[in-house]
């Protein structure tokens, strides 16, 4: 094999060679090579890509301006090429605007934007273009007006893709019957092979645009999608990232463009939901990652009392008998009166009572009299103070940490393993004077990890991972956050270690979710309806989810069931997927929809699933929503949501949602089954055992027409006439409350209808009469007639596996 360093020659200069072969490629040559990744793979799948770029961006800029979609597509047949004319009557675009759009990759006006839209990256349509004048050779024509202008711009280019950049063939004005709108022309080398995706797609996106107008001609074929409603998706706001989900990169790059010196106003400036008290808990919580915290400690006891007055009196110089005592006392009842106290509580507690006294007395405590009073007190509180003996400091803690560990640990310890733990651990917090039991989460985990494998091996007692975790916590809980200032946004945006203690911080922050008016949920009802406008079915549910967050952009899930009917029921369910309101029609198997809707035990909701995993068998559609103002899709071509974990596990609530509406509605329905079979076992027994009992008991014939009602539990309605007078008596044998609305049908005028409705139609008379009747109670509607009559009844508001109608 001929190697690199052979061809080039073995003399110096390789690198030099190499590098005369090295230069840059621009966007433009990369996809003309990998159009693949645009979803141009195929002529069949060019073709349909294409349809998708221009319809999407049709759809987006009529929303964007307020006009209710009126989308036409036509695909004529060209000899060995196809020719694409996409035309709507959205806002137009500039003349200045059409060849950068058409004729230049990675350009567009939603990339930089948080708010729901189809497009997201400046790619889809100069990305057609591309395609087109790859395959045929021709230059796209773009034909726009925009609103309240006089006349249409029209161009004809294709894409310099050495250089990115549009080169225009023809620029000029024309007229054009439309009064605002854009018309793309583009011929293709394609075929009409992926028919079915570009239907999908089409009549999907009907589906979930009902307030567009869509019209499909194709060669042989024409369909329109008429307009379901005039009412558009909800306006969308821009909005800015949500602290939970930023990544690294993107918080160090916001630090570094922010014109805020303060953590606080870059936190309320640059992101959504923070105000003045989350930017304030953030700040807390980045203080403790980047400071740790100062550890608190329980005050010694009341007998101690004196002692903090005699060491605060003494030091205390020349401020007088009253104030040294009023302070030393102040002083001592705070801090005995305090459950734990830390360095920082000490120096608060000095300040406070000595501009009290200072006010009352007339007195000045200077700095240095409050640091010796705080040193004074931080010395009884922590066992350094004069006179006390050489081990109190460890001593003290120890006592302290004994309690804590003993609380911690569930199982009862062996008493000479937690206090073997309390000493280990205190030994490490005992620190030279002037330390303040500071110490960071790390050091703290560090100090506990190892003092507990010290206690093991030197005391034969276990503490398990649990219990170092908890008494962890605990100490990390008797910590409190420092007083120093946050570092400013300049140290953090300079310092990687910062910046992720930053993050940290704002992910572990309680925040409230983002804002939702940057989304256009279709609407759980809407979901259903469009559903129900494309299936036949026999039972809808529709769920929507509450936003959520993935890398600091919201995102809603909507999931939609259609179960039964003329819904498929020989293969497996139909998934339809959808983002930001674009059916997805390629790379099904590769999108995380797809696997959230296979992990579910769909067993669990009453459907076939063989091997209780994978797509369930059966009479079903499951279709799944998925609006974001960034949807992470897995390529450039948008055809697959990407695994992210927060996206996958609202996917699967929200199909939860549905589905449990459905194992409701299936469970409701076998257990009808189960009464019908009972029933017209009933019905066919009950007639032979009577005649038989009439056999052998020689009496009369037994009448069992209420009997199976009985049995049953079921709502009973009977009629009886005699004498002209009309009784219907509604029995109601179910343990639970009916509300029924009987109608009785009669062929002559009813008299004394007892408040009954009665409506007259064409010769015969409707008495309605609603009741409810409660369970085992009747109740009769009794009206009268004159001469023959007949009848005819109808009762709603039991299901009719529940009732029984002898009338
Ligand atoms: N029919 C149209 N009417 C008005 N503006 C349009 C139209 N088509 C495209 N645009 C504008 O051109 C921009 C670029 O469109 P393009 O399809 O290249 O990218 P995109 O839609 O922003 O993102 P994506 O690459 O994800 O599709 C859009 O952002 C929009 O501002």
């Amino acid at each position: 094999m001929t190697s690199l360093q052979s061809e080039l020659g073995e003399e110096e200069g390789i690198a030099e060679e190499l590098a005369e072969s090295q230069r840059a490629i621009s966007i433009a040559e990369f996809f003309e090579k990998n159009k693949h990744m645009l979803g141009f793979d195929s002529g069949a799948r060019g073709l349909v890509t294409a349809v998708k770029e221009a319809v999407d961006n049709a759809l987006d800029a009529c929303e964007e301006a307020g006009i209710p979609p009126d989308i036409y597509v036509e695909i004529q047949e060209q000899g060995d090429y196809y020719r694409l004319i996409v035309e709507d009557n959205g806002p137009g675009i500039t003349k200045e605007q059409i060849p950068k759009i058409f004729g230049k990759l990675l350009y567009g006006s939603r990339f930089h934007k948080r708010e729901q839209n189809r497009g997201q990256q400046g790619i889809g349509i100069s990305a057609a273009v591309l395609y087109s004048q790859l395959t045929s050779g021709k230059p796209a024509e773009i034909t726009s007006r925009t609103q309240g202008g006089d006349e249409a711009e029209y161009f004809e280019l294709i894409i310099d893709t050495d250089q990115n950049e549009p080169e225009i063939d023809v620029e000029e004005t024309t007229t054009w019957e439309r009064p605002h709108g854009t018309r793309i022309e583009m011929e293709m080398e394609a075929n009409m092979r992926a028919r079915q995706q570009l239907h999908d797609y089409i009549k999907h996106t009907a589906v979930v645009n009902p307030h567009a107008r869509i019209e499909l001609r194709e060669p042989n074929d024409h369909f329109k999608y008429e307009r379901a409603t005039d009412q558009l998706p909800a306006e969308t706001e821009e909005i800015r990232p949500h602290p939970h989900g930023v990544e690294l990169g993107t918080l160090i790059k916001m630090l570094d463009a922010t014109d805020s010196y303060s953590v606080s106003g870059f936190m309320q400036g640059e992101f959504t939901r923070v105000g003045q008290k989350t930017a304030d808990d953030v700040i807390d919580s980045l203080k403790d990652r980047h400071y740790g915290r100062e550890l608190a400690w329980q005050p010694p006891e009341e007998k101690k009392k004196r002692d903090y007055k005699a060491f605060l009196e003494q030091a205390v110089s020349n401020k007088g008998a009253d104030a040294t005592s009023q302070f030393a006392t102040n002083v001592a009842d705070v801090v005995s009166g305090r459950e734990r106290v830390s360095h920082q509580d000490v120096v608060e507690i000095v300040d406070n009572v000595a501009d009290g006294v200072e006010d009352d007395h007339d007195v000045t405590f200077g700095s240095t009299v409050r640091e010796n009073a705080v040193d004074a007190v931080w010395g009884l509180v922590t066992g350094t103070a004069e006179g006390e003996d050489e081990d109190a400091p460890q001593e003290y803690r120890a006592r302290d940490l004994y309690q804590m560990i003993d609380e911690a640990t569930t199982s009862r310890k062996d008493d000479a393993g937690i206090k073997g733990l309390a000493d280990r651990i205190a030994a490490k917090l005992v620190r030279e004077d002037g330390h303040r039991d500071r110490f960071t989460y790390d050091e703290l985990a560090e100090f506990v990890r190892k003092s507990a494998e010290d206690t093991e091996e030197y005391d034969d007692v276990t503490f398990g991972e649990t219990a170092r975790e908890n008494v962890l916590e605990r100490l990390w809980a008797i910590g409190r956050t420092v007083p120093d200032d946050a570092p400013d946004v300049s140290e953090i945006a300079g310092d990687r270690d910062t910046a992720s203690e930053l993050l940290e911080a704002m992910r572990e922050t309680d925040i409230i979710a983002p804002p939702t008016d940057c989304l256009a949920p279709i609407t759980d009802e809407l979901v259903e309806a469009g559903l129900k406008k494309e299936f036949d079915a026999d039972f809808y549910a529709a769920s929507t989810r509450d936003a959520s967050v993935h890398g600091g952009d919201p995102f809603i899930v909507e999931a939609g069931l259609a179960y039964g009917g003329d819904v498929e029921a020989e293969n497996k369910a139909t998934v339809m997927r959808f983002a930001n309101r674009v059916p997805l029609v390629y790379q099904r198997g590769a999108c995380a929809t797809t696997d959230v809707v296979k992990s579910i035990n769909w067993r669990n909701y009453g459907l076939d699933q063989p091997g209780g995993s994978g797509i369930p068998n059966g009479p079903v559609v499951i279709m799944v929503h998925v609006a974001s103002t960034n949807v992470p899709f897995t390529s450039e071509s948008k055809d697959a949501v990407a695994n992210v974990p927060e996206m996958e596990s609202e996917i699967e609530l929200a199909i939860r949602e549905a589905a449990r509406d459905l194992k409701s509605y299936l469970n409701k329905r076998r257990s009808m089954q189960q009464r019908r079979e009972k029933q017209n076992k009933l019905a066919t027994i009950l007639p032979e055992m009577a005649e038989k009992l009439t056999e052998v008991t020689g009496r009369d014939e037994l009448v069992i027409d209420d009997s199976i009602a009985r049995i049953m539990n079921n709502v009973l309605v009977e009629r009886e006439v005699e004498d002209g007078t009309v009784k219907v008596v509604v029995e109601n044998n179910s343990d639970t409350n009916a509300d029924v609305d009987v109608t009785d049908i009669v062929s002559v005028e009813p008299q004394d209808t007892n408040g009954a409705q009665v409506v007259e139609m064409d010769g015969e008379w409707f008495v309605k009469w609603s009741e409810t009747v409660s369970s085992g109670e009747e109740a009769t509607l009794e009206y009268s007639v004159d001469g023959d009559a007949e009848f005819d009844i109808s009762v709603e508001g039991v299901e009719d596996e529940l009732l029984t109608v002898n009338a």
